[in-house]
């Protein structure tokens, strides 16, 4: 067992007003060699909302409901906006916390869904503050499973029809970043796969196709990524209605609210295609269950350090 006196939410953050947004964004982009232009695109999407992400409050939900099932004492912090990691493990030290679990919302392998976060732990922890131990990977786990079946059968139940093909979603990433993720390679698209399909297995659709399709691609244009990209799967897809599954993430945050219910949404109209999309996790019981179950996990072993390395990223242009 982890005997952990914390529990430590870990995220990437966002914006909660329209100054926050550049500022964000540039600590999210800084030396990953994301054109000018895609930022000032992004940082569109999120002034049309206020400037505001839904994903803190998101993180705020999940910690309350963390709270009175954690048995120990709840923090968050994030990579990229406030509350910053480096300063919530401040007051961890000064609470006098020890040994805490670290739960990445982030269910699965790669550079950026899980070593990115190594590198966080390392980077905010500080001498003679708590040890943070980061927990599993999770999106095989049961209470992932069933949060994710729940909310597509309740979408399914909107659509009014059975008929509708499941088409999950992910954040796309390089190709080269997916080729070398995980021990093996390969390890972010083949988790992705395995959880599509206990999904799929859980809402009695066991053998029925299903799509694992891409979203929310970043980067210069030159640099391949994970392909089909949402849009241009719902434009071919052959079938009478969709449910689209975020598979890829926890909260309805915006690369959801933005990419899927915005972007998506609006290829679907356009090709009259009957579509909802399904919720997240989020704060559904079983979820928050399932971060409790990690803690009494034996601790992890933590990856090795060749495991999902920082891709090679573009060198700055620089002046002859
Ligand atoms: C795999 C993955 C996840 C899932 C795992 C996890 O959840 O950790 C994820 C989550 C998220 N990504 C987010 C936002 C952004 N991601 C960007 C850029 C990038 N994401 C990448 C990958 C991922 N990203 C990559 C390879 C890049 C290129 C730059 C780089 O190599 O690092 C950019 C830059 C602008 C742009 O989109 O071009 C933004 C603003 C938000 C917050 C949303 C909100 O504010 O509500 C969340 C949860
Ligand atoms: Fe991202």
């Amino acid at each position: 067992m982890g005997n952990y006196d914390a529990l430590l939410v870990l995220s990437f953050g966002g914006p909660e007003g329209p100054d926050d947004v550049m500022p964000f964004l540039e600590n999210v982009v800084r030396g990953r060699g994301v054109p000018r232009e895609r930022l000032l695109e992004v940082a569109e999407h999120y002034q049309g909302f206020g400037g505001v992400s839904p994903i803190n409050q998101q993180n705020r939900d999940l910690v309350e409901a963390l709270r009175p099932v954690a048995g120990v004492p709840v923090y968050w912090g994030n990579r990229n906006w406030h509350p910053f990691g480096e300063d919530t493990v401040r007051r961890m030290k000064d609470d006098g916390v020890r040994r805490a679990a670290v739960f990445a919302t982030s269910a699965f392998a790669g550079y950026s869904s899980c070593r990115q976060y190594y590198e966080d732990i390392a980077r905010i922890s500080v001498e003679g503050g708590p040890e943070l131990v980061k927990m599993r990977h999770f999106g095989d786990h049961p209470g992932f499973v069933e949060a994710m079946a729940d909310h597509t059968r309740q979408a399914l139940a909107r659509l009014g029809r059975d008929d509708a093909r499941l088409v999950f979603t992910a954040h796309s990433i390089p190709v080269s970043m997916a080729r070398s993720a995980g021990p093996e390679g390969g390890l972010y698209e083949a988790q992705l796969r395995r959880s599509a399909e206990l999904v799929n297995e859980a809402l009695g659709r066991a053998g029925r196709p299903w799509d694992l399709v891409w979203q929310s691609r970043s980067g210069p244009p030159q640099v391949p990524w994970l392909e089909p990209d949402v849009c241009d799967h719902l434009r071919k897809v052959d079938a009478p209605a969709v449910v689209l599954v975020p598979i890829g993430f926890v909260s309805d945050h915006m690369e959801v609210v933005y990419d899927l219910d915005t972007e998506a949404r609006q290829v679907a109209e356009e090709v009259g295609l009957p579509m909802e999309r399904a919720a997240t996790p989020g704060t559904h019981p079983a979820f928050v269950r399932m971060v409790r179950s990690l803690m009494d996990e034996p601790e992890p072993v933590p990856c090795a350090l060749t495991c999902c390395p920082a891709p090679v990223r573009p060198a700055p242009a620089r002046h002859a």
